[in-house]
């Protein structure tokens, strides 16, 4: 028999003796893969850059045509942004591990995640990037190698957006389509609904508010935005956003002026969702909101977006403006409440191949 060690038995029993020629046969097992954004390997300017290029040239996030997007890519955004935002990485790089904050918090995931799911032992839990490393392919051919003919893919966004979850299927069946031996393969949908998405978020944002010495006036879900014509040419992240804002008011019994929804990190000259965090963080200090709390309920990890942009930045502009006191909630990473969703989310998915 020629088959590799790790082979689960049970297939091998099935598959029976193969001849000594026979390619190896790795099959039996069952792979979860955790897919995030991506994340610079490094905030200088060449590993910025490699990442803003790779990002940056996707045409599910910039739909212009490339004869129109490429001059200014290639011409100014690559030439100015890479200093721009390393610097903003460098910020809340995590030195100890020397990577970001977002690729500690994803392989943390998979860690635990892999723990929740130990008693399966014919299950490997893995993680991947979109854009950056580890590659979606590298790591799909790594859990066959490993002997996963069955994977689930998780894109880890919450509300369904052609910019973050298309983009992450369409790099993992690009992976598929070099391959002769195809995994079967599931992928994980949206989740901006799911009861126990919206039951950790609320526990953390309770958890959160008891600790502090003042009770914030406003709360403010923030969002990431998209461009608004890509709303109107159908992509579901607008209503996706709303609605887990809705349920979240309804499981804290808050209202509308209570708990509001806008959304961040604007790129580009055209108008994005409204309302935008920054006017509104800036809004309502001029009117004389003392109080506010921001939470970044689509972000799985705290990562740039959350921690610089939000933490950082948009408590600036509300204590410029005449605000005292401002709190950013952290987002789930790997806390048991962000766990407990995964994992519940990934049982889900896995249903029949355990
Ligand atoms: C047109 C550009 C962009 C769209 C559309 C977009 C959508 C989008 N992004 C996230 C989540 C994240 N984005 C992050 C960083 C980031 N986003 C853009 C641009 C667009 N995003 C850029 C250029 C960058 C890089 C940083 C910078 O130069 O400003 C991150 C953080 C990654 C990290 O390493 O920390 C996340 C996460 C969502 C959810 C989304 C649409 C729904
Ligand atoms: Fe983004
Ligand atoms: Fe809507």
């Amino acid at each position: 028999m020629n088959l590799p060690t790790k082979i689960d038995p049970k297939a091998a029993k099935a598959i029976g003796p193969l001849p000594a020629e026979h390619p190896p046969v790795r099959v039996g097992k069952v792979g979860v893969l955790l897919v995030n954004l991506g994340t610079p390997d490094g905030t200088d300017y060449a590993p910025m850059r490699r990442y803003l290029k790779e990002f940056l040239s996707d045409p599910r996030v910039i739909e212009w045509p490339k004869a129109i997007w490429y001059p200014i890519l290639y011409g100014i955004v690559l030439n100015t942004r890479p200093k721009k935002s390393g610097a903003a990485y460098a910020e809340i790089w995590n030195q100890e591990r020397n990577e970001s904050p977002l690729r500690t918090f994803t392989r943390s995931q998979g860690e635990k995640l892999g723990e929740a799911l130990g008693e399966h032992d014919h299950v490997i839990v893995d993680w991947a990037m979109r854009y950056g490393q580890p590659s979606i392919e590298t790591v799909t051919k790594s859990l066959m190698e490993r002997g996963c003919d069955r994977i689930v893919m998780f894109p880890l966004y919450p509300q369904y957006s052609a910019t973050t979850t298309a983009t992450v299927n369409d790099k993992f069946f690009e992976a598929l389509m070099k391959m002769r031996f195809q995994p079967a393969v599931r992928t994980v949908p949206s989740y901006q609904d799911e009861p126990v998405y919206i039951e950790a978020l609320a526990r953390s944002i309770e958890k959160h508010l008891e600790s502090l010495d003042f009770e914030p006036e406003v709360v403010i879900a923030s969002y990431h935005g998209i461009p608004q014509s890509y709303f109107r040419r159908g992509d579901p992240y607008h209503c996706h956003c709303q609605k887990t804002t809705r349920l979240l008011r309804e499981r804290l019994g808050w209202d509308e002026k209570k708990l509001m929804t806008c959304f961040q990190s604007r790129f580009g000259p055209e108008e994005w969702l409204q309302p935008y965090t920054d006017k509104t963080v800036e809004k309502l200090a001029r009117e004389g909101v003392k109080s506010i709390a921001v939470f970044n309920p689509g972000f799985v990890s705290d990562c740039l977006e959350t921690l610089e942009e939000i933490a950082g930045e948009a408590g600036e502009i509300f204590h410029e403006a005449g605000g005292k006191n401002f709190t950013h909630i952290p987002c789930l990473n790997d806390t048991d409440e962000g766990m407990a969703v995964i994992e519940t989310l990934v049982r889900r998915e896995l249903s029949g191949w355990l």
